[in-house]
């Protein structure tokens, strides 16, 4: 099955370095999330990814080959600023496209079609697209990048500016496509859907990878925090506990991150000092806690 493989893909803007050696690949069947602050390389990467842009060191592969004009025609990408045609009515459009991608007439029409049912379009399939409101071009936009039925998908802030109900559709048609087998990359500012759909996720700070892996693996060995409700406490009850820093406090609950060494039974003691406790559980940093600190704290 094919991966999309980015190996060490450096760019410069002028004295701007916009990526440095920039390396992760996408697996076959792969959700793959792809965060990091405004600036930090992800538009930059994807296009290079596409071959839009040239990357001044490094390599793009695709099923162990270098990106080509051919190999390119099969990626579906959504482009950040977006790319369609504003006059050009939805239906057209796509199908346009799709042969643009080879594909023959009827197929086009058919793939087109099913798409637009498919994406919640139908009733809107003969209006222009800047006739639209903006999450529903970016349902279009979504049914451009799929028309052809690419082997991979690179999309960019695809969940930006939708709904929930649209953000349910994107959801479940990439985890479609990549239960399909197709690798999928997409970048977003959304930490908590990413949690959520992702296999891995890809962290870029200033253009260079910073962390890369599941979740869980990213999150493991990150200290482990706790979250103690002690509805009776007075406020800041934890703070004097030595080897604990309180990150988190809202009336009548605490979360806690410990350092290794500390038992959390001496704090269990500490709250029940206080009164009934009435939630006492470790739990994982979630993903938007581990980028705050992986963006403006250390290197991982
Ligand atoms: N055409 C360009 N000319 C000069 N500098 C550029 C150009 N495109 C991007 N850059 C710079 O390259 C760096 C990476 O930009 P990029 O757009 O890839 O970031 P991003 O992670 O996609 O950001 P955002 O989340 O805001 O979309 C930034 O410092 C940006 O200012």
């Amino acid at each position: 099955m094919p991966d999309l493989e980015i190996d060490r893909v450096s760019k410069h803007y002028g004295d701007v370095v916009a990526l440095d050696e920039v390396s992760f690949d996408v697996r076959a069947g792969e959700l793959f999330g792809f965060v990091g602050s405004n600036g930090a390389g992800k538009t930059t990467t994807m296009r290079i990814a596409l071959g839009v842009l040239a990357a001044d060191a490094g390599e793009v592969r695709f099923d162990g080959a270098p990106v080509t004009h051919e190999t390119r025609t099969r990626i579906g990408y959504m482009p950040e600023e977006r790319g369609l045609y504003p006059k050009m009515k939805v239906l057209p459009q796509l199908v346009y496209l799709a042969e643009l991608h080879g594909l023959s007439t009827n197929e086009a029409h058919r793939s087109a079609e099913n798409w637009i049912a498919r994406l919640g379009l139908a009733g809107r399939r003969l209006d222009e697209v800047q006739k639209l409101s903006l999450g529903n071009q970016q349902r279009v936009q979504l049914a451009a990048a799929l028309v052809h039925d690419p082997a991979v998908l690179v999309l960019d802030e695809p969940f930006s500016g939708l709904d929930p109900i649209a953000v349910d559709v994107m959801s479940e048609v990439l985890r479609e496509k990549a239960a399909a087998g197709v690798p999928v990359v997409f970048s977003s500012h959304q930490l908590d859907l990413v949690e959520r759909l992702c296999d891995r996720v890809g962290i870029i700070r200033s253009g260079r990878m910073v962390a890369c892996g599941s979740v869980d693996e990213l999150t493991a060995d990150a200290s482990s925090q706790l979250v103690v409700r002690v509805p009776e406490a007075h406020p800041g009850w934890a703070k004097q506990l030595a080897g604990v820093r309180v990150v988190g406090e809202e009336p009548g609950s605490t979360v806690l991150e410990l350092d290794p060494a500390v038992d959390d039974q001496v704090v269990l003691e500490a709250a029940l000092a206080t009164g009934p406790v009435r939630e006492f559980r470790r739990r994982r940093p979630t993903l938007a806690e581990l980028f705050r600190n992986v963006v403006t704290g250390g290197e991982r």
